[in-house]
């Protein structure tokens, strides 16, 4: 039988080219090959199964993680998958695993924080798991804080050995993924004492399980922090709890690039910047930003697919009632969520060239660019994955009442999504370190010192205070350059704020604990104008295909005039835009969600994504929602029996009771 496609109508007014599109979406031509392809072997196999994953009980929902990540790895053997093909795979697998911090923490940390000698000793057994390795630097004590932490690696010049000890309750590790049940080794981050003298925190290989039978070795307990947020979600991650009793591990297990112990005891420092024991951090920082774009862009595909197909209100004649997703409002939420998006999308793959940058620098001991990538991917993990968790249930409830089914995929992407805003750096803690770096910008202004990267604008910074927005007629918003000068004038503005309130404290740092609501806000300016540079810049490129420059363009003004919108009290009470001017902001966006909603379909088709990656019945390609509902809603364990479990038990008894009530 011939499937109908319930959109079809909707896909008949695209104006553009959505296969032009699905290419700019993927990066090239070549990824979106690779990404077709391994999302459609994910979705015929059936291990890789997710449909019941919210049913399952917590053992039986690990069970399949570790039944999925073997099966992964044999199938990355057979097919002798590369590294871009493999991180597809885990992509499209869709399940929170141990071998994401394997892959995503321990080997990077190996990589940046090793030296030759460790790297070519440790990397091998990692590439080819023969070791499972986690990335422990958490603790029940301390986390943002990573100067708190408490662990101790102690050297031992008798032996030379460290001696790994968790001295308080607090110092317990706390949280590291993988390190629960799998791991059988761990980055193990903590205080380096030589000679009674404690040096910080260093980063440490140690081997926890023993590689014939995974029993915890001597001195170190080990187990599951417990269950977390939300039905499957992030519970197929074995999130763990660890204690040292005085372990011990030889000298060269400290990773040794930044600083070194010698077979003496003596503790020395490199050139290199002790800042770079935090790199891993950096590179994973990076990573959030283009998941968030991933996760954004699976809630806006299912939440807009889901209101072409759902109708309310509005019939006359007995036609057909409105399509929601033709409400103003509903465009109003829905709109700037998907052009966010894209925008994500674009700063996402800038940023990695940002830090493709950095790196090769590093390895030239260039330090240079470090600060600038170290508050470019703390302040985009922190605007990006924000925006994404808000906005997932934005989308939920842009679905109505079904969008809170487990079947409609939006409850269980929000739970996965939303540890996010935690994971690698806590997003208030992270915009601070942004608002820290914009505060040394600005007290540099006219010392010489020129600011470059993303905060070169600051070098117009006496233009940008008493600069005026050049708009008359709502089609004036739709100028790059107008967008632009107000981004920066605003940014610039807020910031120069907070460093002449800052100056009227005794201290900096008393300063920065007052004003640190304001200096929060400063940041997000910062990054949001980062944002829309980089999309202006994407724009600025040749990109092939019918219609498909100009819907980008519509996207990346609804992208940047939502945010003015949203963020007008910041425009207009540092005199960046008139009240008029604001007005005329909403007029435009108006009439550009016209222009985008014969697309709107198109837009979110060019994501590439299967049914089965999107897990979504709301979201189908075909639309066809209602008789699946119907048919999912038959599948639920508690239908298997017409009368409950429990009645004989409960509610006979009750009704019998109340009936003898009655008759009294
Ligand atoms: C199937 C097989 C294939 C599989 C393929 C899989 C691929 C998988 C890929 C990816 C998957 C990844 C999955 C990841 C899941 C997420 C898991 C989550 C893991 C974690 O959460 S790990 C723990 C993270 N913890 C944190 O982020 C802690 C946050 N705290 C900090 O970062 C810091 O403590 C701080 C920055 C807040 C403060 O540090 P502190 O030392 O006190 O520093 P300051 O005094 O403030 O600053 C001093 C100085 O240093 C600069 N600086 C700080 N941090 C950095 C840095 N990272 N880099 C460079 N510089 C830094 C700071 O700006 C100051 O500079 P200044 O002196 O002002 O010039
Ligand atoms: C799902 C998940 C997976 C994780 N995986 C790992 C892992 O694999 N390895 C690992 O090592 N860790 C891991 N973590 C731990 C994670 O990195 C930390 O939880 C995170 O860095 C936040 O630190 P915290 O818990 O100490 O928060 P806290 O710092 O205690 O935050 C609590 C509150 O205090 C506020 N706050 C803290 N400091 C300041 C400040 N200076 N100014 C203003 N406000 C402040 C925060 O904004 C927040 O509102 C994971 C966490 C989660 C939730």
């Amino acid at each position: 039988m011939e499937e109908i496609d319930h959109l079809g109508h909707e896909r008949s007014k695209i104006e553009f080219d959505v296969e032009a599109m699905k290419i700019v979406w993927a990066g090239s031509q070549r990824a979106l090959e690779v990404s077709d392809r391994i999302s459609r072997l994910v979705a015929s196999d059936p291990i890789f199964r997710k449909d019941d994953r919210t049913i399952l009980s917590r053992k039986e929902l690990f069970n399949t993680t570790l039944r999925k990540s073997a099966h992964a790895w044999k199938r990355i053997i057979e097919l002798r998958l590369t590294e871009e093909e493999a991180s597809r795979l885990r992509f499209y697998i869709d399940q929170p695993a141990f071998m994401d911090l394997h892959w995503g923490m321990f080997i990077p940390a190996i990589k940046g924080q090793g030296t030759e000698e460790q790297q070519k000793k440790w990397l091998p057994l990692a590439y080819k798991m023969q070791i499972i390795g986690c990335y422990a630097q958490t603790e029940l004590g301390h986390g943002s804080n990573v100067q708190g932490l408490e662990t101790t690696a102690t050297f031992d010049p008798k032996t030379d050995e460290f001696i790994l000890h968790s001295p308080t309750l607090t110092s317990s590790k706390w949280w590291p993924g993988g390190l629960g049940k799998a791991s059988t080794h761990a980055l193990i981050y903590s205080r380096l004492i030589t000679d009674g003298q404690d040096h910080g925190v260093h980063g440490f290989i140690v081997q926890l399980r023993s590689l014939d039978d995974h029993l915890p070795l001597p001195g170190i307990t080990i187990g599951d922090i417990g269950i977390k947020f939300g039905n499957g979600a992030y519970n197929s991650m074995d999130n763990g709890v660890l204690r040292f009793d005085h372990v011990r591990i030889p000298r060269d297990q400290m990773l040794m690039r930044v600083s070194q112990v010698t077979r003496e005891g003596k503790y020395l420092q490199s050139d290199v910047p002790r800042q770079l024991v935090y790199g891993t951090m950096v590179y994973v920082r990076q990573t959030i930003v283009s998941d968030a774009s991933c996760a954004l862009s699976r809630a806006v595909c299912i939440a807009t697919r889901y209101s072409a197909v759902r109708r309310q209100f509005g019939s006359q004649d007995g036609g057909p009632e409105t399509q929601v997703i033709d409400y103003k409002t509903q465009q109003n939420r829905l709109f700037p969520l998907l052009a966010s998006a894209y925008a994500y999308r674009f700063v996402g793959e800038w940023l990695k060239w940002l830090y493709t940058d950095v790196t090769q620098r590093l390895q030239a001991n260039d330090f240079s660019t470090l600060p600038e990538a170290h508050a470019c991917t703390a302040g985009l993990k922190s605007l990006t994955t924000s925006a994404t968790a808000d906005g997932i249930e934005e989308c939920r409830k842009l679905c109505g009442g079904h969008g809170y089914l487990c079947s409609s995929g939006l409850p269980e992407l929000f739970a996965v999504y939303i540890p996010a805003c935690t994971y690698e750096g806590d997003n208030i803690v992270l915009l601070l370190q942004v608002s820290r770096f914009l505060m040394k910008t600005v007290s540099q202004l006219g010392s010489g010192i020129k600011p470059v990267g993303t905060t070169a604008y600051m070098g117009q910074v006496e233009h940008l205070m008493q600069c005026h927005c050049d708009v008359q007629r709502a089609e004036d918003w739709l100028k790059p350059s107008v967008i632009l000068a107000a981004f920066q004038a605003r940014a610039a503005r807020m910031s120069v704020a907070c460093a002449q309130n800052l100056s009227k404290f005794s201290s900096q740092e008393e300063g920065f604990a007052e004003l640190s609501a304001d200096l929060v806000e400063a940041a997000v300016a910062h990054c949001q104008l980062i944002v829309v540079t980089k999309y202006i810049e994407k724009l600025q490129q040749a990109i092939p295909g019918k219609g498909v420059k100009e819907q980008l363009a519509a996207l990346c003004n609804i992208y940047a005039l939502s945010l003015i919108h949203k963020h007008q009290g910041d425009f207009l009470a540092n005199g960046c835009i008139t009240p008029k001017q604001a007005s005329l902001v909403n007029w435009q966006l108006r009439s550009l969600y016209a222009q985008v909603r014969p697309n709107v379909i198109g837009l979110v088709d060019a994501f590439n994504y299967t049914d089965h990656y999107l897990g979504s019945i709301l979201g189908r390609y075909d639309g066809n929602v209602y008789p699946k509902l119907y048919e999912e809603a038959w599948k639920d364990p508690l239908n298997d029996s017409v009368v409950p479990d429990g009645y004989h038990e409960f509610i006979r008894p009750m009704l019998k009771q109340q009936l003898r009530t009655a008759r009294l």
